[in-house]
């Protein structure tokens, strides 16, 4: 109990940065409305805050993923948990999560939802790992910061399920 958690990002940076992200997107996104749609569950808290920041008309879905057990992770197959509740065709779509690591995750998701047929789609991360990537086709359009190899939480990342809550990003420093 009681984990030391060394700052890397404080409440302020990330914040700062958030409000960079949505001028872009709100630029790139003139005369649309963005639908964003939020991998949970780690993409919650900065899914809102970004929101908060996009100037131009926004809806919201949201998607819940897991890989198909422990054993398989590295095959990248991703198991929808929850599914979007609406349809992506026709939709200008952004998609919000709060970390890219090895990408399988968001490889195999970006596949699924273009199959869906939406009129565009982007992604944006909070943090990016990509000393950890193992594989190149996932396409970033918008990211919040890149991180070096370490176990990152807060902002929505968990370690066990703790540490969501963090306004910063931190590392935990194990004794
Ligand atoms: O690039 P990858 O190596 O695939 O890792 C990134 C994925 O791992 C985390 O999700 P996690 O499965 O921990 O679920 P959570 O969002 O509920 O914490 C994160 O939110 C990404 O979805
Ligand atoms: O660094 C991380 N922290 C928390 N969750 C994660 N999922 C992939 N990488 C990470």
């Amino acid at each position: 109990m009681g984990d030391k958690i060394r700052v890397m990002y404080s409440e302020e940076e990330v914040d700062k940065r958030i409000r960079e992200l949505g001028e872009q997107i709100s630029k790139r996104y003139e005369g649309k409305t963005v639908h964003m749609i939020c991998v949970l569950k780690g993409g919650v808290f900065f899914m809102c805050e970004l929101a908060k920041r996009i100037t131009v008309p926004v809806t919201m879905d949201f998607m819940s993923v897991s890989s198909y057990g422990a054993g398989t992770k590295s095959s990248g197959i991703v198991k929808i948990v929850k599914d979007l509740d609406q349809s992506i065709e026709g939709r200008d779509v952004l998609v919000v999560e709060d970390i890219i690591d090895s990408g399988r995750t968001l490889s195999h998701l970006m596949k699924i939802l273009n199959e869906r047929k939406p009129s565009s789609i982007c992604l944006c991360t909070l943090l990016d790992k990509p000393d950890r990537r193992e594989v190149d086709d996932v396409n970033v359009d918008y990211t919040g910061f890149q991180v070096p190899d370490e176990f990152v939480v807060g902002y929505g990342l968990d370690y066990d399920q703790l540490y969501r809550n963090l306004p910063y990003v931190g590392v935990v420093e194990t004794e």
